[in-house]
């Protein structure tokens, strides 16, 4: 195949990028602690300087995979698929989602919302960033929203996103990893003063786990 033809099959959604794929235990928000395939998708230029997986962004550097194949492979594994990246939404999801569907897999997705939503979800976890606001049809279809908190400010941004929510949206604060020394004391003193949020904490990387 020509580098034409991939991407034309890349840009319907019939091939993806993919980085790596995981059986694991999902760390975070309210599925937390519940067994789940992930699946991380290369390519996002939403640019967060603490982001935790930055090998992810540049989507030349993962292999262009048959959608079929990542449906397979994750079907054996669990029947809750968590796709991540990455920016998912960079993607056409309509494929990958219709084949994990078809398989009777739970979908879920982590996104920043920052691109139009494709695709058909189970769970949606929308986590916002003040650099690249999400498009206003995901807030009306976000299941849980999480805000990474790196600085005070960060706690307006919060509300700012709250506030355009659908409202049965679960609401997280999760401190930024590097710096969560500083800003757990403010998270927990915040939520004490604020109980419509919750405490969500990236669980896996204290259990040691991908
Ligand atoms: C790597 S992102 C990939 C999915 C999507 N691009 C997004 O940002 O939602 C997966 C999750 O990790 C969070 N995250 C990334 N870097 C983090 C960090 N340093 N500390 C805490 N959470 C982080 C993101 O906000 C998101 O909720
Ligand atoms: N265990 C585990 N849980 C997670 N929840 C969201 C993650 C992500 O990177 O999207 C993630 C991850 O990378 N690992
Ligand atoms: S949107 Fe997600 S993948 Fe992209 S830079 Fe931010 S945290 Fe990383
Ligand atoms: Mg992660």
């Amino acid at each position: 195949m020509n580098e034409k033809e991939l991407n034309e099959l890349v840009a319907a959604g019939k091939m993806l990028p993919l980085m790596e794929e995981f059986y694991t235990i999902q760390g975070e928000g309210f599925h937390k602690g519940t067994a789940a395939y992930f699946v991380r998708i290369g390519g996002c230029d939403v640019g967060c300087h603490w982001c935790d997986v930055k090998e992810s962004w540049n989507a030349k550097l993962h292999p262009p995979t048959p959608v079929d194949t990542i449906v397979e492979n994750a079907v054996k594994h669990s029947k809750t698929v968590v796709v991540t990246g990455g920016e998912p939404l960079t993607w056409d999801m309509t494929e990958l989602t219709s084949g994990l569907k078809e398989k009777g897999a739970k979908i879920h997705i982590e996104t920043s919302g920052a691109y139009p939503m494709t695709g058909t979800w189970d769970w949606i976890c929308l986590s916002p960033k003040k650099i690249k606001l999400p498009t206003e049809e995901i807030y009306k279809v976000a299941n849980e929203l999480k805000v990474i908190v790196f600085n005070k400010h960060d706690l307006i941004f919060a509300e700012e996103q709250a506030a355009k929510v659908n409202d049965n949206c679960i609401l997280y604060l999760q401190p930024e990893w590097s710096n969560r020394e500083k800003v757990i004391p403010m998270i927990v003193d915040y939520v004490m003063s604020n109980p419509k949020w919750k405490v969500s904490l990236q669980t896996h990387k204290y259990l040691n786990i991908p």
